[in-house]
């Protein structure tokens, strides 16, 4: 294996998400909530199959959001000017981000509020 080549993939793909959080501002926001679910998971405390569960979907957004940057940016490339398929492409890659968002809220919820009821009460 080139371990050269290897290095310099890493590096291409630091770039890319040091580019993606400097210029978009919905990823910034989700890396805002995955500290604070982080801090969240720590002071709760959540067994390790729970833990899996938050890394994952965090990572999984992550990637979401990554991918839809990904997508806006070729569509951009492709069609600078308005195209009934750029808006289609844009706004699928947008509901995919939405859809994970939901699907990890939901599931975040179902982790979280059944230890927060304990301690509450
Ligand atoms: N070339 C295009 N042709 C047709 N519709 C477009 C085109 N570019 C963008 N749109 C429409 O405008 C919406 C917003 O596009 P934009 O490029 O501003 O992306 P965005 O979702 O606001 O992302 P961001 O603000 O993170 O760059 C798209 O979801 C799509 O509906």
């Amino acid at each position: 294996m080139d371990s050269r080549k290897l290095i310099k993939s890493f590096i291409y793909a630091s770039h890319g998400i040091l580019h993606v959080i400097k210029s978009e501002q919905n990823f910034r926001f989700h890396l805002l909530a995955a500290i604070v679910v982080i801090i969240a998971s720590i002071t709760t405390g959540l067994s390790k199959t729970e833990w899996i569960i938050i890394i994952m979907l965090i990572c999984g957004m992550f990637m979401v959001e990554l991918l839809n940057a990904s997508i806006e940016r070729v569509v951009d490339l492709a069609s600078p000017d308005y195209h009934e398929l750029a808006l289609q492409a844009k706004d699928l890659a947008a509901g995919a981000c939405l859809i994970y968002a939901i699907c990890s809220a939901v599931v975040g919820l179902i982790i979280f509020i059944p230890k927060w009821w304990g301690i509450l009460f």
